[in-house]
């Protein structure tokens, strides 16, 4: 069944609608009774990125995403998930949630896994399902109390993959994956992701990895969201700045220093930069790892939310009304 305002599965890309969002916050916060784990978080994923959830342990990445799949109820605000409430059964039935526990019925078998998912999920795909499995040599006819912790992140996988989701959330799904698998099922997703228009929010303290699979990123700490956008205007929103003779920090004004950044013993900073460099040479944006490590070791700089990843921005409003106008 496809949804309205969505193109899928023609083999040739995925185009999201204009303005389309797949998860949107409000004023989203959640507080435990030793404090907020979020809080006053407010932001748009547009629908068919793959995009990062990166931030320190403990800073709101797990709890963000339980608000997103309604297993946790927010303290304050809303979110959205294609502009249905999350928990509603639009909002169910187009996502899939992978987390790092994945419960399975251990007396199960494999084969009867995937079928408990074909009779709970009207999408589901067997084929894609079954392929995953078959990729890691899982014997359909094993039992899951049997299989190895990664044998059984590759059933949640196929899982979460034969659900033919809009929405893909994955909270760190691979830790205990050997890294010729973690490959294989990165790769695994962004070609699913690419085909199918899929969005993906998938959180990883694993910085490089991410720099293959990502073109959107949330950066949280301290239960508040520090970066958010697509990776290539946050890139374009920094620079990596030498400083000659290792001194003059007043030379890198208009902009604000991240963090002092030594690029092979040559002194100098990583900078947001608050206008145009015009002189000097060209300009050198940071690695997304760069970017997210001056980050995590920032915690006091500045948040920033690109304009992709506002809510409410005027342009965002004009995109929706422009595409109801398509639509309707
Ligand atoms: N059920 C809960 N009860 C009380 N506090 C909680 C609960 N769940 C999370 N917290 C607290 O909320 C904060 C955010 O936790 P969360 O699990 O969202 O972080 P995280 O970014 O996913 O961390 P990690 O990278 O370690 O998995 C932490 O301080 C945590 O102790």
């Amino acid at each position: 069944m496809d949804h309205p305002g969505t193109h899928r599965g023609n083999g040739a890309g995925f185009a999201p609608p204009v303005g389309a969002s797949a998860i949107e916050a409000h004023g989203l916060g959640k507080q435990y009774r030793r404090g907020w784990a979020l809080r006053d978080v407010s932001f748009r994923l547009p629908a068919g990125r793959v995009c990062g959830l990166v931030g320190p342990n403990g800073a709101g990445k797990s709890t963000l995403m339980g608000l997103a799949t309604n297993m946790i109820r927010p303290t304050t605000g809303s979110l959205r998930v294609f502009g249905a409430a999350a928990g509603s059964t639009e909002s169910v039935l187009r996502t899939a949630f992978l987390t790092q526990e994945k419960p399975l019925f251990g007396r199960f078998t494999v084969a009867e896994t995937l079928r408990l998912g074909r009779e709970l999920n009207p999408r589901w795909d067997q084929e894609v399902a079954e392929g995953i499995v078959h990729a890691g040599r899982v014997p359909l006819k094993a039992r899951i109390g049997t299989l190895s912790g990664g044998q059984r992140t590759r059933v949640a996988f196929a899982l979460a993959f034969g659900k033919r989701p809009d929405l893909l959330i994955l909270d760190e799904p691979m830790s205990d994956l050997d890294p010729l698998v973690r490959r294989e099922l990165m790769a695994t997703l962004t070609a699913e992701a690419a085909e199918h228009g899929t969005t993906v929010l998938v959180s990883s303290h694993m910085l490089a990895e991410l720099e293959h699979i990502c073109d959107y990123l949330l950066v949280v700490a301290d239960g508040g969201l520090r970066l958010a956008g697509e990776v290539n205007e946050l890139r374009a929103a920094h620079a990596l700045l030498d400083i000659p003779g290792g001194g003059s920090l007043p030379a890198v004004a208009p902009h604000t220093v991240i963090e002092p950044h030594h690029d092979e013993g040559r002194p100098g900073v990583l900078v947001r930069l608050g206008a145009p460099i015009t002189s000097g040479g060209p300009v050198t944006p940071p690695t997304l790892e760069e970017l997210l490590l001056a980050y995590l070791r920032a915690p006091d700089a500045p948040s920033l939310i690109a304009p992709s990843a506002r809510v409410g921005d005027i342009h965002d409003i004009i995109a929706r009304d422009r595409q109801k106008a398509v639509t309707v």
